[in-house]
């Protein structure tokens, strides 16, 4: 009998000498990222602050399974995403990452409702009708639904692509500069139903942004020039 409990990870995400290298047009190679370590805890918020060109993107791509790793580790609720296959990666993103991406990527052919539970269906599979209405409703736009995003203000098809990145229910949400196209004010509303929704439903945060207003929201805000050694002041890689 083993008496001594299981080691239980409390980290939701935890990378180790994570090496991503680009091809360059020119010929030979550009180290973006060379991560010894970056964790996040299980309903943790951290900001992510960083020059233009540092590899801010690159890193939640990597995260999200839509890149690969040149080498490293990166476990993602305890399990290695770096051995997954493509598809393995697109189907444990689907049930376990939400992305809010800095121009919302909504499908313009569908209702702001449909793009929802398009979430949905992705996640878990299945369609939850009331989520994906209460989620709409969170996000204030129960009275747009059936509105496709060209008939939507700019500031509401990101409240839409908030409420789809929620919509099956991921335990990391990442956030590429959320804030970054909207008008101040909706900015707010933004980056408010984004921390709140975490916090309520425990989910892991990682939000990159440029701002400091939004930075200082963050119990934890990370430079990536802090945690990435082939970060350069004069560009990445360089
Ligand atoms: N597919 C690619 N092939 C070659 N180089 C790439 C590729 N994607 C990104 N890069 C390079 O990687 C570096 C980091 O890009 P990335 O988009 O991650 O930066 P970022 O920190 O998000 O920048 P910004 O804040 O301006 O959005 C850049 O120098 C870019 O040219």
């Amino acid at each position: 009998m083993n008496c001594h409990p299981a080691k239980v990870n409390s980290d939701m995400l935890a990378i180790e000498n994570l090496i991503k290298r680009f091809d360059q047009p020119g010929g030979g190679e550009l180290t973006v990222l060379d991560v010894p370590q970056f964790n996040i805890a299980v309903g943790e918020q951290v900001a992510l602050i960083g020059q233009s060109g540092g590899g801010k993107t690159t890193l939640l791509h990597l995260i999200a399974g839509m890149l690969t790793a040149t080498s490293g580790s990166i476990r993602i609720n305890n399990l290695e995403l770096t051995r997954l296959s493509e598809q393995g990666r697109d189907r444990f993103r689907a049930g376990t990452i939400g992305y809010v991406f800095q121009t919302f990527n909504l499908l313009p052919a569908f209702s702001a409702l449909e793009n929802v539970k398009l979430g949905m269906s992705f996640g878990s599979g299945s369609v939850d009708a009331t989520r994906a209405s209460d989620l709409l409703d969170r996000v204030g736009l129960s009275d747009r639904a059936h509105y496709r995003p060209n008939q939507l203000s700019v500031g509401q098809q990101q409240r839409v692509a908030i409420a789809r990145a929620l919509a099956g229910r991921p335990k990391l949400l990442l956030a590429d500069e959320p804030t970054a196209n909207v008008d101040p004010a909706s900015a707010d509303t933004v980056l408010n139903l984004i921390i709140d929704s975490c916090r309520d439903e425990n989910i892991s945060l990682l939000m990159v942004t440029h701002s400091m207003d939004v930075a200082q929201r963050f119990q934890r805000c990370d430079k990536l020039e802090d945690i990435n050694r082939a970060f350069s002041p004069l560009g990445a890689g360089t």
